[in-house]
């Protein structure tokens, strides 16, 4: 430590001296000599590792394995530390605040040449002002960045064993601490993310549907968790598209929270409403990170969608009709294209789901729902797009099983007359597991009480759709007799 200061004190003492000299000299002239001198009489090695990549909207990887590893391992020693409670936590995580330095020793596998076996490294978190008016994530105005200084002679195991130990260790690290986090993209014109911690309890054991979906969704998801490399192998980007269509209150969202918990990754709730343009749409897709489910819920109101394929056709139609749009003054042909870069369309979503840029990443799966699966466009859910398509129906017999067991810890061997009523009556009764769940929700009563509720209300809705059928069934009648 004493030498590094030594010589950092030399270079700069003669790198002021030149200063005085060259007051005449232009600014980056002067930077460069003061460089040059410095690497001349240094020794040491910098290397630089910046929060956020030049032009990448996301923290850089290799910076967040660093701020992981630096905090688990060197924290002790440093005497300013950021803290953060994540809302699961006891304890809270403790990181390395700005302008602390820290000081690592690591045992060099391959300690010829340098002698010793052991080399030294230095940590320095830096905070610089911002060059421009960029905003960086979460509000932060600042360029954050690591800087490591090492001696020259170590600069071979530095960069090939050290550097990887690193990442290796923060990664450990990253994953022991991770908490799931949902995020949503604030309103227009803010186009980034808020996250909270995420806490849905569903998982698939709760899930109440038919075991035999339940089994080939869960396979599915564990396939696609398991194969980065079959992925690369095919040349197709990893990811995976799943379509959950079904009424109201059938398990739709609940599934999403249950897929979350299942793959342990972050959920980002995109609110399309709240996104003006595909420019910003393609923004907010590449600030996702990847182990993330990307999730448009009632996607078929989300935004007025107009298909730009659509909309190609129906200008080419005009033209042929004399309102060819090259014909307008170029001032008016200029807006009209800004006018459709500067909004929402179809295309856009369609590239977001498997253009070039939903590659960017990678591990992530993207879900949509739906009540109304008619009213989508088919390119938007085609194979390839939505690998899977799943209807969430109304409660089955299997599926109330399992609301029973959730809700009131009983099987059909407690009440097997009560059971086979109720299998009876929602083989007619169109209820959701919504309803059902509701019915089932122990209010001070016991079980039975719970069940006859459910029955009540079962037998209600299968004599009004009996009725429904009766009406219908005569109106056919009435119009065939006409
Ligand atoms: N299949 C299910 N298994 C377990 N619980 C369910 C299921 N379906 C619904 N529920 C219960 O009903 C509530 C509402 O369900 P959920 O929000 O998942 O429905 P949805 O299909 O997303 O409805 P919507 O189409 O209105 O968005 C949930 O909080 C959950 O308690
Ligand atoms: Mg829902």
């Amino acid at each position: 430590m004493a030498f590094k200061e030594l010589w950092a004190t030399i270079g700069s003492v003669l790198a002021f001296i030149l200063g005085l000299f060259s007051m005449a000299m232009n600014h980056e002239t002067i930077t460069l000599w003061i460089n040059k001198i410095q690497a001349f009489f240094s020794p040491y090695i910098q290397v630089t590792i910046p929060e956020y990549a030049p032009g990448n909207f996301a923290r850089s990887n290799f910076y967040v394995a660093i701020e992981a590893y630096l905090s688990e391992h060197c924290a002790t020693e440093v005497r300013k530390l950021k803290a953060e409670l994540g809302s699961h936590r006891k304890i809270p995580l403790f990181y390395v605040d700005d302008g602390q330095q820290i000081i690592d020793t690591f045992r060099r596998r391959n300690s010829g040449g340098g002698g010793g076996g052991s080399a030294t490294v230095w940590w320095h978190a830096y905070k610089e002002p911002p060059v421009s008016n960029v905003m960086y994530r979460d509000g932060q105005e600042h360029r954050r960045m690591y800087r490591v200084s090492f001696h020259r002679r170590f600069r071979k195991c530095v960069l090939e064993e050290y550097m990887p130990y690193v990442i290796e260790k923060g990664r450990e690290v990253i994953a022991k601490n991770r908490q799931l986090r949902l995020f949503t993209n604030n309103p227009y014109p803010d186009c980034s993310w808020s996250h909270v911690a995420f806490q849905h309890p569903a998982t698939f054991k709760t899930l109440a549907m038919s075991p035999t979906l339940k089994k080939t969704i869960v396979d599915d998801l564990d396939a696609f968790k398991k194969r980065k490399e079959y992925y690369a192998k095919v040349g197709k980007p990893w990811k995976r598209g799943y379509l959950l269509f079904g009424p109201p209150g059938t398990g739709k969202s609940t599934m999403i929270s249950a897929i979350a918990n299942h793959l342990e990754y972050d959920v980002y709730d995109l609110e399309l409403t709240a996104v003006k343009s595909n420019n910003d749409l393609r923004r907010l897709f590449t600030m996702t990170t990847g182990k993330s489910i990307i999730v448009i819920e009632d996607i078929d109101c989300s935004a007025e969608l107009t298909d730009k394929r659509r909309d190609k056709m129906q200008a080419r139609h005009n033209s042929a009709a004399g309102e060819n749009v090259s014909m307008l003054p170029p001032m008016m042909q200029e807006a009209a294209e800004k006018d459709s870069s500067e909004k929402l369309t179809l295309s856009g979503v369609l590239n977001f789901i498997d253009g070039l840029w939903s590659a960017c990443g990678g591990e992530r799966i993207i879900v949509f729902t739906t009540n109304h699966k008619d009213r989508l466009d088919p390119a938007l859910i085609r194979r390839g797009r939505m690998d899977m398509h799943i209807e969430m129906s109304y409660c089955s017999y299997e599926a109330f099983k399992i609301l029973a067991n959730n809700y009131l810890e009983i099987n059909e061997q407690d009440m097997f007359e009560r059971f086979g009523e109720i299998q009876h009556l929602l083989e007619v009764a169109k209820m959701s597991p919504a309803d059902v769940a509701e019915h089932l929700m122990r209010k001070e009563k016991d079980a039975s009480a719970c069940l006859e509720g459910l029955l009540m209300a079962l037998k209600e809705k299968a004599e009004a759709a009996s009725k429904g059928m009766q009406i219908s069934m005569e109106k056919e009648d009435a119009v065939e007799a006409k």
